[in-house]
């Protein structure tokens, strides 16, 4: 048990975090103890990035992250490096650990001011930033603005400790300015804003450092934020047995758009297909059968003919997965069918024009989730809510067509409150995907290269989860994996992309899941 929840990639709000800390304290680790092996942490840290003798300049904030920059000062000098001490407030304000971490510090230190700040600046070659941490609640102003601004100017290194100042560690919204780190030092694990943006992007390379929390304290906290990493969902990554043949490895269900747009749908489908799908069906207008047929091989193509069509195409009971919005069309008859598909109870994800027809009516949508989540239980069974079957990939915009109340800028909360309002796990796609289910978990994703940002991805992506469903991966992990898989397809078909390079893509990115959990 201790053994993997070391490798659970969970994110610590700061509370989340505040309160490992008081566990640990309570079962008899002193702050001073943790603060002292924080502040030494950062003092490692700063030692590997100036040579010996450079000069490390250290602004100090009022709370226990000041306190970690006093820890940091004194082991830094007591290692022969040449450290300038910048303290933003009046020492008397210090309290608790902070104020005896910075009696223990016994070296000179100076007011944080315009004139100290540009005469260490002009000598350093590291800034260390402990002026705020998991503590800010409020923007950055007065001196500790303006150094943010110097700093840029100046353009010397930033090590932040625990969270670049100005940075909001739970949201990764900038609360104002922020200081722009080039490499940060965090405490047992890492936070939600080290990973959303603009958080990330203010924090450099982020850096995991044991300060000697055990693992027990998360029975207490039971977080529900996680880093979106193979180890989340490895337990459930589809691998077919020696007896497998494509029967058994699900059959997957791809809605194809008219004439005009036939590209984004055959994409998913493709990409259901190397997500392990052992079938994959595309449903498409009889006008368009030939086009899609001459552009398929191991895909099978379907025409939608006649006045039930869809409810033929749906009967077929070995059908374990289904997508209907890539190029579908925003027209009153994509509704109609969206609600036709989730009455069948199926897994299903619902993309792009499936998203945006229900934006005068999200009620209806909201209904037809939740229809679809318990189609197949018994009504007596149990008044819990049942297991989502339906993920919902928005980006931003079709996000706030269906979600126009919730603040996209806060992403991690938007898209939990959506998952709930919705009964469906929501896909908040960008630059840090966030994957939310009704149950409250949540996981943000790091590994998308900017690449992605083109035409066609996203119904890669669409296609791929698709292929997850299809092969019973309950929708949260199968969700995390599809999101995954594509940022690491991305990553391997690099610079210049296009969305057709990446289905082939994925090929190498399961085969190096299948071997590592081989291995
Ligand atoms: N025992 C612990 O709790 C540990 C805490 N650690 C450090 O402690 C930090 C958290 O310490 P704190 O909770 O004291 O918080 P901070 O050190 O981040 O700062 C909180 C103080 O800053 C004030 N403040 C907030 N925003 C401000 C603004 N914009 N302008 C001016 N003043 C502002 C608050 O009123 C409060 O007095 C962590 O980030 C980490 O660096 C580490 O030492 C490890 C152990
Ligand atoms: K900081």
């Amino acid at each position: 048990m201790q053994a993997n929840m070391d490798r659970i990639p969970y994110l610590l709000t700061p509370e989340e975090m505040g309160r490992a800390d008081e566990l640990t304290i309570y079962a008899g680790t002193p702050g001073s103890v943790l603060m002292e092996r924080a502040g030494g942490k950062v003092a490692a840290a700063a030692q590997q990035m100036v040579p010996d003798g450079g000069h490390i300049l250290i602004l100090c904030g009022p709370g226990n992250n000041g306190g970690d920059g006093f820890v940091a000062a004194r082991q830094l000098d007591g290692a022969g490096f040449d450290v300038s001490v910048l303290l933003l407030c009046d020492p008397a304000r210090l309290k608790g650990d902070a104020a005896q971490a910075f009696q223990n510090m016994q070296l000179p230190w100076s007011q944080l001011t315009e004139e100290s700040l540009s005469l260490g600046l002009g000598k350093a070659g590291l800034v260390i930033d402990a002026l705020f941490g998991a503590g800010l609640d409020r923007a950055l102003e007065g001196m500790a603005l303006k150094a943010v601004k110097m700093l840029r100017a100046s353009k010397t290194p930033v090590l932040a400790v625990d969270l670049p100042s100005g940075l909001n560690g739970a949201t990764g919204a900038a609360l104002g300015a922020v200081f722009e780190a080039v490499r940060t030092v965090t405490f047992y694990r890492r936070k939600p804003g080290h990973l959303l943006e603009p958080g990330r992007s203010y924090c450099g390379i982020v850096e995991v450092v044991d300060i000697g929390i055990r693992d027990d304290v998360l029975k207490d906290i039971n977080p529900k934020t996680f880093a979106n990493e193979p180890f989340l969902w490895a337990a459930v990554f589809p691998v077919p047995g020696r007896r497998a043949h494509k029967y058994s490895r699900g059959h997957a269900l791809v809605f194809g758009g008219q004439l005009q747009t036939t590209g984004a749908s055959r994409l998913s489908a493709m990409a259901a297909l190397r997500a392990g799908s052992g079938l994959v069906t595309m449903a498409v207008p009889p006008g368009a059968l030939s086009t899609y047929a001459a552009h398929l091989t191991a895909i099978m193509v379907r025409p939608l003919k006649g006045e039930d069509a869809l409810a033929r195409a749906l009967s077929d009971d070995r059908l374990s997965g289904c997508l209907i919005g890539p190029g579908y069309g925003t027209g009153s008859k994509t509704s109609v069918d969206v609600v036709s598909v989730l009455a069948q109870g199926r897994a299903t994800v619902l993309d792009a024009d499936a998203l945006t027809c229900f934006e005068a009516d999200t009620q209806r949508l909201f209904q037809a989730i939740s229809a679809c989540n318990t189609a197949g239980w018994a009504e007596n069974a149990g008044a819990t809510p049942k297991p989502a079957k339906v993920v919902l990939t928005p980006h931003e915009g079709e996000f706030k067509r269906l979600f126009p109340d919730l603040n996209v800028n806060n992403r991690l909360t938007a898209a939990r409150q959506a998952a709930q309002a919705s009964g469906a796990v929501v896909v908040l796609k960008g630059p840090d995907t966030v994957i939310a289910a009704p149950d409250g978990r949540a996981a943000i994703n790091g590994n998308a290269p900017p690449w992605l940002a083109t035409a066609g991805s996203g119904d890669v992506l669409a296609g791929l989860i698709t292929g997850f469903l299809a092969q019973s991966v309950p929708a949260f992990e199968a969700a995390a994996m599809g999101v995954w898989c594509h940022g690491e397809a991305g990553s391997i078909a690099g610079a210049g992309l296009i969305a057709e390079d990446l289905p082939a893509a994925v090929q190498p990115v399961i085969a190096g899941l299948v071997a590592e959990r081989a291995g």
